[in-house]
């Protein structure tokens, strides 16, 4: 598995000019990685992982899996099947259990899961540091620390090959945010995940595989 950019820029257009955010960014990440993304605050981090994640378009450019073009994949079967994504604010649906959170994404992916959902999602959350009582709760239910976790199972939960996750850590405190970490290791070096991780955080960075940096729409590799 590969997934690449090719020259992807993305503009806001200003007026009659074009404010550039992204500019000729040409990257590659491979399954059993763990990368991060570091930048100041606003300069397009968010906007990366949205275009790689096919919840938004490059203006110009291509995002590449396995060499094909995801707009000939087409952007909804390549989320649901090659994607698993992790915000700050975790985004689950509050009104459902934790493993019923989890239970919702299988539904929708085409990827091959045993035919056991309900087992499957259980292992997952047990794998991941959330007992059965807890994966009972209502997410509101559960700290900050847990549903993070619980969005991580979610992520899991389609077979996907490639976890974007954007500032994963941003609402936890230190030890949490390790825990988190150490997760992704895991991700990437026991069951060779694709990891991209967008963080403020040098400290995550330092536990990184592969760090590269965003700054005036240019990404660069850090060595
Ligand atoms: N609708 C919009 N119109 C114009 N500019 C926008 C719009 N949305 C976002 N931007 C700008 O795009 C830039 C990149 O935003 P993005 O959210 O990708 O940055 P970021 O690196 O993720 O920031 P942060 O770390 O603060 O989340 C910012 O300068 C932002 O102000």
């Amino acid at each position: 598995m590969s997934l690449q950019t090719k020259d992807l820029s993305y503009y806001y257009q200003d007026g009659d000019s074009r404010r550039y955010i992204l500019k000729d960014v040409n990257v590659s990440f491979e399954k059993g990685k763990f990368y991060t993304i570091l930048g100041q605050s606003g300069s397009g981090k968010t906007t990366l992982l949205s275009i790689l994640g096919a919840l938004d378009k490059a203006k110009e450019g291509q995002v590449l899996l396995d060499e094909q073009d995801i707009q000939a994949i087409g952007f909804e079967n390549y989320r649901r099947n090659n994607i698993g994504m992790i915000f700050q604010s975790y985004n689950l649906v509050p009104y459902l259990t934790a493993v019923e959170n989890v239970l919702v994404a299988m539904n929708v992916t085409d990827n091959e899961i045993p035919s056991d959902h309900e087992k499957v999602a259980y292992n997952l959350l047990d794998f991941i540091g959330i007992t059965q009582e807890k994966a009972n709760r209502l997410v509101n239910q559960l700290s900050g620390g847990e549903q993070q976790r619980v969005a991580i199972a979610r992520a899991l939960a389609t077979n996907v090959d490639i976890i974007l996750a954007d500032e994963p850590t941003g609402n936890l405190d230190e030890e949490r945010e390790q825990e988190i970490v150490d997760i992704f290791k895991r991700l990437a070096d026991e069951y060779n995940k694709c990891v991209i991780v967008v963080t403020h955080s040098q400290e995550i960075a330092s536990q990184s595989e592969e760090v590269y940096l965003l700054k005036k729409g240019a990404l660069v590799k850090h060595e």
